[in-house]
């Protein structure tokens, strides 16, 4: 092992109250004693030279995607890059998947918050999914605890107080494995500055969560292996390229083997679908599979057909896994794992369970069992569970129809996929438009921006899991129909959505919000200052990047000015 553990980077005297911070590193978040447990030196030096390695080419990835955005919004189409054919013709696998995960039948999801990490490590599922993403926002105060948070889970001495209702909670003798998932390479984290500049979200996640973390997961988790990610967003094989280099990277410094640190690419965004060998054969010694992360991606068909006028989206609720696109993209994505050797794991249903009303929650557990039954027999070796209750059902449609094997790579190939075109991949989903989905976008769409930036980044809304991605396709099917002036051909009436409707809409939408929180929680919650920032979005000339990235400016908050978090 080189350079962990000692002070090899050297320190000056900490005064109370201030983080002991190497060159060119400014950490302008709050101070906190446990935070400084996680914010040392050595491990924010660890954090400085990836971000001073791999600044430059993050920079360069996303003035890619800028340049390809432009060339959608001018009419071309995304598809398979001619250059890369022989990565998707080659026949090269992916290193095998290590024994301790090849089972991942059932993975649960949720932000890093301290009570929600044990319950989902103590939940059943295989594998938990750590979230610094579309459930978390990344305010200073749940990056940071997470950080805590999680390094006390690997340790295994993680445990919470609920005072009021007199229950500690602990880990059980058998957990989940534990993946992570940082955020995307677009969000910077403005609490952390390097030689001037906000660092790179990803990296301080990944950075923070490596440096402290690897060699316990190893030795307690990992079977020798590991640690384990989830990587989101991505667009392209450039950027997996990059988290390869990051894992090289991290990998020396560790004095781990090369290929310790596997993680699974979430396959969400639209130009992605065209690359997914190219993606896996970057990471090919790091890889262990990819996921249909269905929100984001729904979201990102919106965003990059911006331009199209052809292509404007039914209602939110009726593109689900079943329009064609989604059917492909999911079978497609199943062929291309397993022809690699790794697993194609499935997505989330948003559907909770329903405490209040039987018959609802029936009719909801029945949604997500379909829906995972569907998952399954296309091919999928695992699915995510937004949440502990459904774990039981899922799993059993999983083992059901998957015998006693612990994944599908090797009994699943799904040949006749690799027929399936850049217009099946495209292809329009069919379905109508009405004032009742322009209505929920607006009501969705203004409360979770409002639980976001109050701290909470996944809400339960009308039974749904809400989340960044989910409320991201709220956003953009608002801003595209207001673009195009869209009928609401499914009313039947003849109305256009023009800025007008869309006021009035707002307005009764906030009333109705009011109405339902209760005046109390309306007037202490920050429903008005989602609605403008909502609103402005939607209705904004051009279409923003990310929802989160203009909320992003109202959670930053600079000692030492003090925290209002
Ligand atoms: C598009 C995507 O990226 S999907 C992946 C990202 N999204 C997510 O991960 C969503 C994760 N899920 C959640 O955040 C929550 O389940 C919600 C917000 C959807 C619903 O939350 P709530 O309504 O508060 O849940 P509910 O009150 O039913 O919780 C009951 C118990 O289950 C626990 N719980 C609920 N969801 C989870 C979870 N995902 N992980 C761990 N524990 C959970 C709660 O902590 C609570 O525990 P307790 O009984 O010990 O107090
Ligand atoms: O991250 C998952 C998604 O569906 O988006
Ligand atoms: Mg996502």
């Amino acid at each position: 092992m080189t350079g962990l553990g000692s002070n090899s980077y050297g320190s000056k005297k900490m005064g109370s109250g201030v983080y002991d911070v190497p060159d060119g590193v400014d950490i302008r978040g709050r101070y906190d004693e446990e935070f400084a447990s996680i914010l040392t030196k050595d491990a924010l030096l660890f954090v400085a030279d990836l971000q001073r390695e791999f600044r430059n080419r993050i920079k360069y990835a996303l003035e890619c995607r800028r340049e390809a955005q432009q060339k959608y919004n001018a009419g071309a189409l995304p598809g398979f890059d001619p250059v890369t054919r022989n990565v998707r013709e080659g026949d090269w696998m992916c290193a095998a998947v290590p024994l301790v995960v090849a089972n991942r039948k059932v993975e649960i999801t949720g932000p890093v918050e301290r009570k929600m990490v044990i319950n989902a490590l103590n939940s059943g599922a295989k594998v938990f999914m750590a979230d610094f993403e579309d459930s978390l926002a990344p305010t200073w105060e749940n990056l940071i605890r997470g950080q805590v948070n999680l390094k006390d889970a690997v340790d295994g001495t993680i445990s919470f107080q609920d005072k009021a209702r007199n229950r500690v909670y602990k880990l059980n003798d058998q957990t989940a494995k534990l993946f992570v998932r940082p955020r995307g390479w677009h969000l910077p984290e403005a609490h952390i500055f390097i030689d001037g500049e906000p660092a790179t979200g990803c990296l301080v996640d990944f950075g923070l969560y490596f440096y402290h973390n690897f060699a316990n997961f190893r030795r307690a988790q990992g079977a020798g292996s590991g640690p384990f990610f989830y990587l989101p967003k991505m667009q392209h094989s450039r950027e997996a390229k990059i988290w390869n280099c990051v894992f090289e990277r991290a990998e020396k410094m560790a004095g781990i083997e090369r290929g310790s640190i596997r993680a699974t690419v979430l396959i969400e965004t639209l130009p992605a679908v065209f690359q997914m060998d190219e993606i896996l054969y970057e990471l090919r010694d790091h890889s262990v599979g990819l996921n249909c992360g269905r929100w984001d991606y729904i979201f990102s068909y919106i965003k990059t057909f911006q331009g199209h006028k052809d292509r404007v989206l039914p209602d939110r609720v009726q593109v689900g896994m079943a329009q064609h696109f989604m059917r492909s993209y999911s079978d497609l994505l199943i062929r291309t794992c397993h022809r690699r050797g790794v697993h194609a794991m499935g997505g989330m249903a948003a559907q909770i369970p329903i405490r209040d009303n039987p018959e609802a929650n029936d009719a909801a557990l029945d949604l997500v069992k379909k829906d995972k039954l569907r998952e399954v027999r296309a091919g999928h070796d695992g699915t995510w569970a937004a949440h502990p209750g459904l774990i039981p059902a899922i799993n059993e449609v999983f083992e059901k129809n998957m015998a006693n094997i612990p994944n599908q790579i090797q009994s699943m190939k799904r040949e006749e996929a690799a027929n399936l075109t850049e217009e099946d991949l495209l292809q329009i989903p069919r379905g109508v438009r009405t004032m009742d989905g322009l209505r929920l976008n607006t009501r969705v769409g203004i409360q979770y921006v409002a639980a976001w930036l109050t701290g909470t980044g996944s809400v339960p809304l009308y039974n749904l899991m809400e989340d960044a991605a989910t409320a991201e396709i709220s956003r953009v099917q608002n801003w595209q129909w207001l673009k195009y002036g869209v009928e609401l051909d499914g009313d039947g009436l003849g109305v256009h959505v023009t800025l007008e409707l869309f006021g009035r809409v707002v307005e009764d939408e906030m009333a109705r919000i009011k109405k339902e929180v209760g005046a109390q929680k309306f007037k202490r919650g920050m429903y008005k200052e989602a609605c403008k920032i909502f609103t402005r979005q939607c209705t904004a000339p051009t279409l923003d990047d990310f929802l989160t990235l203009d909320a992003y400016n109202q959670i930053v908050v600079h000692h030492p000015k003090g925290s209002r978090l």
